[in-house]
């Protein structure tokens, strides 16, 4: 949305998202005090600070080419969208859009990179195979620091490394599903309109699929998986929108830390933040310093 990395604006918009985040794995009790409360207050002052930045686009007192140009773009009354007005998102469901990204695709990114960046330091093996692939690409470009399109879709162990990470932290720990019918399964009866919610962590440390499942091995990827046993992004129709996108940010942030930086850990401990995305409780701090 352009805004400003430490402008005020930005700083307000940081604390109501801290706010909205923190209240996803709360009790829905609407009460004043309650983690929920306090991130409906959050959300509904996210609104209208887009409410007023969507004005202010409208009125064309600020243009910006970015995401909720776009967006504003498609959608405006009279804009030429695809098909009918009936296509058009509302403002309110623009909006909602705008908290869905921001809200599905950050905590969820910085989680994995920190998690990777753990694994690593604890795998140094892992590291140094990891690190030669990128000194290679590094070493066969022509020209440049930017990494071109064809060099972010050939890292085959740069992959494998994101799914062991993402089968290891298990960013998402559940999510859930709605029986559409009546079924059962291993004896158990489900019925129509049930919520079932996946015990994701489990089901990436099962050793039947994946043997010693705390070692943290890449090498588990170099064969397909068993259906349905690896769930880093989810599956089926609902599979996580952005898993292209955090997957190259992901790709693009290790080569630029690996080819230029090494870095020792400040504190060690293996406690994971009992948030709805899984996270190091300690942020896993660390110092870099350049190679
Ligand atoms: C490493 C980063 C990420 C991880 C581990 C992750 C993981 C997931 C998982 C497990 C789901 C549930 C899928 C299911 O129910 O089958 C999900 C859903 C979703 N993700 Fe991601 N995600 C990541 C990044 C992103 C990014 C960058 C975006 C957008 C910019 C995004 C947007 C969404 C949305 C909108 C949904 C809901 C989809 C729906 O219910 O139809 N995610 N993600």
């Amino acid at each position: 949305m352009s805004l400003e990395p430490t402008g005020e604006e930005q700083q307000k918009f940081r604390a109501n998202f801290k706010l909205i985040s923190s209240s996803f794995a709360s009790l829905p009790l609407k009460i004043p005090g309650t983690a929920f409360y306090r991130g409906i207050k959050a959300r509904d002052r996210m609104y209208a600070m887009l409410n007023s930045i969507i004005y202010n686009r409208r009125s064309g007192n600020s243009f910006q080419q970015d995401f909720l140009e776009s967006l504003i773009m498609k959608h405006g009354k009279g804009a030429d969208g695809e098909g009918s007005e009936d296509n058009k998102l509302t403002d309110t469901q623009l909006k909602d859009n705008i908290l869905t990204l921001l809200v599905a695709g950050h905590d969820t990114t910085t989680s994995a990179l920190t998690w990777l960046i753990k694994f690593l330091e604890e795998n140094p093996a892992v590291l140094d195979k990891l690190r030669e692939e990128h000194l290679e690409i590094q070493a066969n470009r022509k020209g440049g620091t930017n990494l071109t399109w064809s060099e972010v879709n050939n890292m085959p162990y740069t992959a494998k490394v994101i799914n062991e990470t993402l089968r290891r932290a298990t960013v998402l720990p559940w999510f859930s599903r709605k029986a559409s019918e009546d079924f059962k399964i291993d004896g158990y009866k489900i019925k129509k309109g049930w919520s079932i919610n996946l015990d994701v962590v489990s089901i990436h440390h099962d050793p039947q699929v994946f043997p010693n499942p705390y070692n943290f091995d890449p090498s588990r990827f170099d064969a397909p998986i068993k259906p349905f046993s690896f769930l880093g992004f989810g599956s089926g129709p609902r599979m996580c929108p952005g898993m292209n996108l955090a997957k190259l940010e992901i790709s693009i942030f290790i080569h630029h830390l690996l080819c230029r930086y090494k870095w020792t850990t400040l504190e060690k401990d293996d406690s994971v933040q009992p948030t709805l995305v899984r996270m190091p409780r300690n942020k896993y701090p660390i110092v870099a310093e350049p190679l």
